[in-house]
Order: C-alpha cells, then structure tokens, then sequence
C-alpha cells in the first residue's frame, strides 16, 4: 500500500502573539502541492521504517512517521507491525511541512493496512499530538489554521486547485522554533477572511523577515523569485522554502530553467496546487 505526502505551502502566515508556553498564535492559509514525499507500507509482525530518496541521508533516528504509527498502534490496541519505507523527496526542516506530512500519511494509511475503522476524531488528537502542523497535513486540502495552526476552519480552495506552483529551496536547514524565537512580537494584524488568492495577496508571513535574519539567503531566492512573472511569491512557514505561483506551466518552467542556471545548486520542484 502507498500514500502520498503532500508537500505543504503556506500561502499566508501571520504571528499575532507569543503565548506563554513558548508556543505562537498564528493564522495561515494552508495550501498542499500535488507532490511531496511517499510512504510505502507492508504487513509485518514488527513496525520497521527504512528510508529511501534524496533527502533520506538528512534525517535522524527519530522520525515522525515512526511516532505517527506507534500513537496509533496504542489508540487502536494493535498487536501487527508493518514494514514501512518513506521515500523522501522533500528536503529536511524546510517549512513545507515534510516530517508533518510524513507523519500525516502514516495517519491515513496504517488505518487502511491494520484494518480498523479510524474515526476522524481520533486522528485528529494523534495528528495534534505530532505536530501543530499535522492536522492540516492529515486534511492535505486548503485549510485555514488558528491557535498553533491546529485548529482548522474549512476554505473552497476548489478555485486554486492545479495552479502551477514552483518550490525553491537554497539547501540551508532552518528550525521552526529558532525562527519563531527571533520573530519581533510585533503583532501587524489579522489574516484578511476573504476568497484564497485575495487573502494570499494581501496576507503575508510574518516568518520572513526573521528568517532571512537568520540566512540572508533566503533574500536572494524571494528576489529571484519576485523577478519573475508569478502572481505571488513568498516564503512558505518558517523557511527556507520559498514557492511562487504562476498564471501557466510555461511560465514557471522558465523561471525554473533560469534559476537553475544561475543557482544549479539549489533544490526546486515544479508542481501544481492540489
Ligand atoms: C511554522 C509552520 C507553519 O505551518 O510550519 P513549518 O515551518 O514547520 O513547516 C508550523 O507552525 C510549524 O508546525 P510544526 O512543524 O508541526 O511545529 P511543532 O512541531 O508543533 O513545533 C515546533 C516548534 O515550533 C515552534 N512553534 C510551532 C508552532 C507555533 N504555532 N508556534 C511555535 O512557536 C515551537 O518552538 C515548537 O517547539
Ligand atoms: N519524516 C520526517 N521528515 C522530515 N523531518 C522529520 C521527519 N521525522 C522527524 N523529522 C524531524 O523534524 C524536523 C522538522 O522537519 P520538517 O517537518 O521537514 O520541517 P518543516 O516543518 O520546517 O518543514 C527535522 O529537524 C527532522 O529532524
């Protein structure tokens, strides 16, 4: 059996406040690309996670889908295992949400394969549990995120689906909390409620400015980027992917054929809005 993980945008983000666990009050437009990693899974008396793809050599012991399936072997009583293989496509701590979407397909999957009828519920205290980013990958559909960006309210992004999107990423590693942390407090207002792309427009991310604090390179992929002919390009999360959306495929094709030309070392996946 396969899942997908989708790759995870944020369209807009904004940090109104630090609360006093450490943790932000965020709102964000959740957005999901048509790629991202995939999760491969196999009966088994033990639950084994072996990695593959390009990005396989960048990850630690603990991974998220391991935890993701442990937490629902344990809320199931399950006693089989399952020999899991994630093929990650998607590079490491880059603000589109890899570990979350990874643990999110887990959540749709090991259901499927153990056979037990999952209530949405459910998956969705395990999802919050992972990752204040996992319900929305556990959706993997537009979404808006309050709280942490776990408490979800439904948004029609039916208008957006198949946009042609372009994810470019410098190959430097950034932490979610370490860019949280350098955030200004700032609170510059709420996220606008109105139809995706005009929220998207006059939103921002308010994880930009800290983040190209932190690697000034991540200014030189928005100024690319900002060159182009996209409708919207922006920095996704807390970096460093940066992703531009584009009217036709042709057009972001020829922004990727320059970019690789002149930053060949740099990470992109040309895909589409789901
Ligand atoms: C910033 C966002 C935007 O979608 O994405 P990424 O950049 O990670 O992709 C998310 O809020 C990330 O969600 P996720 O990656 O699940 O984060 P978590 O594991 O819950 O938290 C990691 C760390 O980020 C910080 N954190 C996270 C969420 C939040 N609302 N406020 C925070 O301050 C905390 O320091 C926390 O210890
Ligand atoms: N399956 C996984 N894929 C990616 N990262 C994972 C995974 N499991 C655990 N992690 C850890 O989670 C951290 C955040 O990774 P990731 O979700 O890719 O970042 P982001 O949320 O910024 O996109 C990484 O430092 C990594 O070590």
């Amino acid at each position: 059996m396969e899942e997908p993980a989708f790759a995870k945008i944020n369209l807009a983000l904004h940090v109104r406040s630090r609360e006093d666990d450490g943790y932000h009050r965020i709102e964000t437009l959740f957005a999901f690309a048509e790629e991202g990693d995939r999760l491969h899974a196999e009966p088994a008396d033990t639950l084994t996670l072996a990695l593959c793809g390009p990005f396989a050599g960048q990850l630690g012991e603990e991974n998220l889908v391991l935890r993701a399936a442990h937490a629902v072997r344990r809320a199931y009583d399950i006693g089989s295992g399952a020999a899991l293989t994630l093929e990650k496509n998607l590079p490491v701590a880059s603000g589109i949400g890899g570990g979350s979407a990874d643990a999110a397909a887990a959540l749709r999957l090991l259901p499927r394969l153990w056979g037990v009828e999952a209530s949405q519920d459910d998956m969705t205290q395990i999802a919050r549990a992972l990752g204040s980013d996992v319900p929305a990958c556990l959706h993997s559909h537009m979404v808006r995120g309050e709280g942490r960006g776990d408490i979800l309210s439904s948004q029609d992004g039916s208008g957006l689906s198949g946009m042609p999107l372009l994810l470019v990423n410098p190959g430097v590693a950034l932490a979610t909390s370490d860019v949280f942390r350098a955030w200004d407090g700032l609170d510059r207002g709420p996220m606008p409620a109105a139809a995706p792309l005009v929220t998207a427009l006059d939103g921002r991310n308010d994880l930009e400015a800290p983040a190209v604090g932190l690697v000034p390179l991540i200014g030189r992929v928005l100024d690319m980027l900002h060159g182009t002919s996209a409708v919207l390009s922006r920095m996704s999360g807390s970096g460093a992917t940066c992703f531009a959306l584009f009217e036709r495929e042709e057009e972001r094709d020829r922004a990727r054929d320059l970019i690789q030309v002149q930053s060949p070392g740099w990470w992109q996946l040309a895909t589409r809005l789901r």
